[in-house]
């Protein structure tokens, strides 16, 4: 599903507006509606009193329908006019005078009001401001959102939440409103995903307000939103006349003395992933517990007893992953650096591999064609440099897998990989998986599907997501803290099985 910046959800709405004729206040109204009959359907009349905060731009003016809609299905409402600006919408004005007719009177809200008491049990709507936040919020603004926070009433967002802008951090990371849910138009917007800013969203959901669908699919987006759908068109198939050697031999490379186990988790994260066969490479130490483990794993050993410092292949494989548990001794690198220089094979390179480049940076043009690193936020950084915030890293992060052509998956909440100028948003996973091990069974993963001839930017999405879907899987049965990397490795399978048949509710692809 595609992600839409400000200026194009602009401009579908403008289009949609002369291609169907309507006028602007009839897209307001029809949000608006789709607004209502999510509460309506939730809470059938309750008599719970329900707060709205109503913008001055188009964001309040989808407020000031809801509140006329709320009315006139009985509802018990106060509706607020947080009057920040004298600069009021055209259709912002003309809902002020339509919730007027059906007697309903707002307060007006500047900086000299008392701030209005809020129940905990009360309802508050958050229509304050919507996408078109282009500076900080007045701090007298900014107070009223802090006092919103503090009610610990559920708050329901329209669009997103109130001083959230679309493309930088907040200006004051506590004058925005931190959503219960958010109910959000036509199409998702990246700050939901973001770590600075997807704070802000527990939940969210789209609502399809009727814009124009010629516009939505012939626009370009820079960001997609990779659910189920997206990944079945890119499931391979195992076929009927194969044979283990049409599914590729993947060579997994890492360990040290003490941190075997990451060999371990990837090297049978790739086989159970479908790879044809797998060998491993690790120093001398760990030759005896691989072999007892994984008996399917074929063992190779360095003439090191305790870190990697020569590696010799006696084949070519056809997909390398490295990294995880190697270490950043000085042997270690140099013995990858050689290897990066004599490889031609693709690597999945994560970990200290990753931090052996960031120490290294003249092994980055030695990188194979068709290469995918595999960085979490601290290893990102040590090959990027400092950023100022999350839009800034992407942009960075977009001009290194440019500059050395590989696929970046930037592992996360939500996992995002870069390739070329494109990103792709995964939306599987939990916090049960911020766990020891769970990054090296995904670079075993991605490497097995590499492995089975998947393109490297297919095997990166294609991966992230089934990790995260593996995960899923082991929190819905023994909860969050239990979720170990070794269990994630073991709902591989279950992944595959729901991708190619869901269960029959699939709400995965929330937030
Ligand atoms: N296609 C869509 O998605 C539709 C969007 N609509 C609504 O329109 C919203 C966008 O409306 P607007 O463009 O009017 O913008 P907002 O309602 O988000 O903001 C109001 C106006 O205040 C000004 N402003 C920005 N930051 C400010 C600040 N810190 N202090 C004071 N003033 C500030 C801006 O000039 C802006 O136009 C969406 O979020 C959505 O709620 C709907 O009305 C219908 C269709
Ligand atoms: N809060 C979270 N929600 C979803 N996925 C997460 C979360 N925390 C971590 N993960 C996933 O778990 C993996 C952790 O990888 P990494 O940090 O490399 O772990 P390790 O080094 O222990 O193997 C990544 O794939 C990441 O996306
Ligand atoms: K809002």
């Amino acid at each position: 599903m595609k992600i839409f910046s400000a200026q194009q959800i602009y401009d579908a709405d403008k289009f949609t507006i002369e291609k169907q004729q309507i006028s602007s206040d009839v897209l307001m109204e029809q949000a608006a509606t789709k607004l209502f009959e999510w509460i309506h359907a939730r809470l059938r009349g309750t008599k719970v009193q329900i707060q709205l905060f109503c913008g001055i731009g188009n964001n309040g003016g989808d407020g000031m329908v809801l509140a006329r809609l709320l009315h006139e299905h009985g509802y018990t409402i106060k509706v607020h006019v947080v009057n920040y600006s004298d600069k009021r919408s055209k259709d912002f004005l003309l809902n002020l005078e339509r919730l007027k007719e059906v007697k309903v009177w707002p307060d007006f809200i500047n900086e000299d009001s008392d701030l209005p008491e809020i129940s905990p049990n009360d309802i508050v709507v958050d229509a304050i401001f919507g996408i078109g936040l282009n500076r900080p919020p007045d701090g007298w603004v900014g107070n009223l959102i802090q006092h919103i926070n503090a009610s610990q009433a559920f708050v329901l967002s329209v669009d997103v939440p109130s001083g959230l802008p679309m493309d930088r951090s907040p200006w004051n990371p506590v004058h925005v409103i931190e959503a219960s849910y958010v109910l959000s138009f036509q199409v998702p917007k990246l700050v939901f995903f973001l770590p600075e800013t997807g704070v802000y969203v527990n939940e969210w959901e789209l609502l399809d307000i009727g814009l124009d669908t010629e516009i939505l699919d012939r626009t370009d987006a820079t960001y997609q939103l990779v659910g189920r759908q997206e990944i079945l068109p890119l499931y391979r198939p195992r076929l009927k006349f194969s044979h283990k050697g049409t599914y590729g031999h993947s060579m997994i490379i890492g360990g040290s003395y003490g941190k075997i186990g990451a060999v371990q988790l990837a090297s049978n994260a790739c086989l159970t992933t479908g790879s044809g066969l797998v060998t491993v490479f690790v120093p001398e130490c760990g030759y005896q517990s691989l072999q007892s483990a994984i008996p399917e794993v074929m063992v190779l050993t360095d003439e090191d007893e305790r870190n990697i410092s020569k590696i010799t292949l006696p084949f070519v494989p056809d997909v390398i992953g490295i990294g995880m548990g190697i270490g950043t001794e000085e042997k270690t690198a140099k013995a990858f650096g050689n290897l990066l220089k004599e490889m031609k094979a693709p690597m999945v390179i994560d970990a200290d591999g990753l931090n052996i480049l960031a120490k290294n940076p003249k092994m980055l043009k030695d990188i194979p064609k068709n290469s995918i690193l595999t960085p979490h936020p601290k290893e990102l950084e040590r090959l990027l440099g400092k950023w100022n915030d999350d839009f800034d890293k992407l942009e960075k992060a977009k001009a290194f897998a440019l500059q050395h052509d590989v696929v970046l998956v930037i592992k996360g909440a939500h996992t995002i990989i870069l390739y070329g100028d494109k990103g792709f948003v995964n939306t599987t996973g939990n916090p049960g998986m911020a766990t020891a091990g769970s990054g090296d069974v995904l670079t075993g993963m991605i490497t097995g599907m590499v492995a089975q001839g998947y393109e490297p930017l297919h095997a990166a999405i294609f991966g992230v997501y089934l990790h995260g879907l593996a995960g899923d899987i082991c929190a819905s049965q023994q909860g969050y803290e239990a979720v170990k990397a070794s269990e994630i490795c073991k709902m591989i399978g279950r992944g595959f099985m729901e991708i190619l048949s869901p269960p029959e509710v699939e709400d995965r692809e929330k937030g």
